[in-house]
């Protein structure tokens, strides 16, 4: 909008851990600035996904465009750009923040910096954001400002001299915090006269108008109906709308450098229009896209078929338009002999997995079987090929591979100091590699780790929230792949091997691993009519045995010629019980039995 002379735009974001009040505070400051009038006022404006509103995490992010009178008589345009605050997502963070010249680094005053809070900020600061220290729920009465402070200095080497003590419940310290943003967060660079880069934050899929590409332009000049250019993608497309988030869309004819808004140009997927991409005009190229951007690559993989066969194509055009809407998310059709027809899928982590399968059953109601979720392994066979392999039954035999390399992470965890001895035995029983471990103020500590990401995929998250009662926070990040002694362990069930349960361990852990899993399995599968065994296996050696035993009794049986509804009630109930069970041979194996390996007694 050509009315905005750049030098009077703010572009920020929010970096907070979760449920430390960002969302609040970003619609206090909507109220604020009159950009939603109150009545208007749905509680937490920005995350607009009912699940996002229902499990109170921002998954995609937005912006919002408010126009702001400062106590200097100037009119400003304020860009509050939200970000995702998932690790999952940390890409998505990394290219919002580049949109940014400045963030608010909103911090529980009630609790103090958390690990989701430290890798956040260094993301900013390698952005060279300026950064904003705001302590949120000051109204709480166990805030302790002063302390965080302390914390927030000490951990992060952040001047906090200029601090700001807020509620974002009460509204107090909302006015500071908007001057604040215009007083020391700088007006980007006026660059209006160079050609057309604009870098895409977000994106989403509409039924109607195709792809919605948010964007900062960051130099020259984009107008509707310009013909555009994707540098990544190679894609091109004319724009036929263009506008500002003011918080709902209003069209315009143009956006200069600095600005932040959204285009439509019939589109027809997410993966056409990449987060990190970069815009261009056609008839005017720019040189060099803007730099770094990466494809976010999914990290971890698993099996989902339909319960009922008949559902496989139903399950194809679901996860078909997902895709549309979610250019991570990967799926190839995959045959199982024991499950039959279904997909494995990839994520870019456990909450990204999640999300995918609620939707997938609650959006398009499908019942699904979902199998425990494999990192992706890299292998070098003896001929010399690398291979990646995301499903464990399709692992090379040992006879044909050299060697088999796992990807690790950095995981940081920051704890009070009295879980730091469980949290320790936690990470060494995974493998885990002790790195570094620092005191912070009042008693709490952060603990570095490396460790296997297939350790971490399975429950450690669960398993560090339970072992510091819920006051540990992590965050992990993917440092490489590494060498280790792997081998494929192989589930038999009533002598058939059941492909969906492979899995691949370390060679220390197999034998635990096979015994404790053929325990479980014992459980979880209900008896049968007949003996049902259960085996583990590395090859041909079988490590673990086990056996459910037959049923004795008919359970109609006992109302042979009795009162018929009672019948009809346990029929029904035993409907119920079958629900999520899946057929493998004879045997009638439910949902948990897959994600046993989630829950076994190892630790
Ligand atoms: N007492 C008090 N509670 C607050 C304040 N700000 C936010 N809350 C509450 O803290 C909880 C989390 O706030 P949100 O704004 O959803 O937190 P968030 O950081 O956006 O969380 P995510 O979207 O999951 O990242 C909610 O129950 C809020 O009502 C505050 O200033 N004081």
């Amino acid at each position: 909008m050509t009315d905005v002379p750049a030098v009077r735009i703010r572009n920020f974001c929010i970096i907070a851990h979760i449920d430390h009040g960002k969302s609040t505070l970003a619609d206090r400051l909507l109220q604020a600035t009159g950009t939603v009038e109150d009545r208007q006022m749905k509680e937490q404006f920005l995350d607009n996904m009912d699940l996002e509103r229902e499990r109170g995490i921002t998954i995609k992010l937005q912006a919002a465009r408010m126009n702001y009178t400062a106590k200097d008589g100037q009119q400003y345009v304020l860009n509050l750009i939200d970000t995702p605050g998932h690790v999952d997502f940390s890409y998505e963070v990394s290219r919002s923040l580049v949109a940014c010249e400045g963030a608010l680094l909103v911090v529980d005053a009630s609790q103090g910096v958390e690990a989701q809070t430290l890798a956040n900020v260094y993301l900013a600061l390698e952005s060279n954001l300026e950064i904003i220290p705001v302590l949120n729920k000051i109204d709480l009465p166990g805030a302790e400002p002063e302390r965080v402070i302390g914390e927030i200095e000490e951990i992060i080497g952040l001047d906090c001299s200029g601090a700001i003590l807020a509620s974002a419940k009460e509204g107090i310290g909302i006015d500071e915090i908007l001057e604040a943003v215009v007083e020391r967060i700088p007006p980007p660079p006026n660059t209006i006269n160079e050609r057309l880069r604009a870098l895409i934050f977000d994106s989403y899929y509409d039924s109607y108008r195709g792809v919605i590409v948010y964007f900062r332009v960051m130099d020259g000049t984009v107008k509707k109906g310009d013909r555009i250019h994707l540098m990544a993608s190679g894609k091109e497309f004319e724009i036929d709308e263009l506008g500002v988030l003011s918080p709902t869309q209003k069209q315009v004819d143009e956006l200069h450098a600095g600005e932040v808004g959204y285009l439509g140009a019939a589109i027809k997927a997410v993966a056409d229009a990449r987060v990190g991409d970069t815009i261009t005009l056609s008839k005017a190229k720019a040189e060099s896209p803007l730099p770094g951007y990466a494809e976010a690559n999914p990290m971890v993989f698993c099996g989902m078929f339909p319960i009922d066969a008949d559902q496989f194509e139903d399950l194809r055009e679901a996860l078909e338009k997902l895709e549309l809407n979610d250019a991570a998310l990967h799926y190839e059709p995959e045959t199982s002999s024991a499950m039959g027809f279904g997909f494995r899928c990839g994520f870019l982590g456990l909450l990204h997995m999640e999300i995918v399968q609620e939707r997938l059953e609650r959006e398009y109601n499908l019942d699904l079987i979902i199998t425990a979720p494999s990192v992706v392994y890299k292998v070098i066979t003896l001929k010399g090929e690398e291979l990646y392999i995301d499903n464990p039954s399709r692992l090379p035999s040992p006879n044909d591979r050299e060697k088999i390399e796992e990807p690790y992470v950095q995981v940081e965890m920051i704890t009070p100091e009295t879980y730091v001895g469980s949290l320790m035995e936690l990470s060494q029983n995974r493998r885990g590699i002790f790195k570094d471990m620092k005191y912070l103020t009042q008693g709490r500590t952060t603990l570095t780790y490396e460790l296997p990401l297939a350790e971490v995929v399975t429950d450690f998250f669960d398993q560090m929230k339970s072992r510091s009662r819920g006051y540990a926070s992590m965050e992990y990040h993917i440092i490489g792949y590494r060498e280790n002694p792997l081998v494929k362990l192989d589930i038999m069930i009533n002598g058939d091997p059941v492909d969906s349960l492979a899995m691949i361990v370390h060679r220390d852990k197999a034998y635990n691993v096979g015994r404790a899993m053929a325990e479980k399995l014992k459980e979880l599968i209900p008896r049968h009519q007949f003996k049902v065994p259960i085996q583990a296996s590395i090859g041909s050696k079988v490590i673990a045995s086990e056996h459910i035993p037959a049923l004795r009794k008919d359970v109609l049986a006992k109302c042979y010629g009795g009162d018929i509804s009672r019948k009809k009630k346990l029929l029904q109930k035993q409907a119920k019980g079958k629900k999520r069970m899946k057929s493998v041979g004879t045997v009638d194996v439910p949902q948990e039995a897959f994600m046993a390996v989630l829950r076994l007694d190892q630790n």
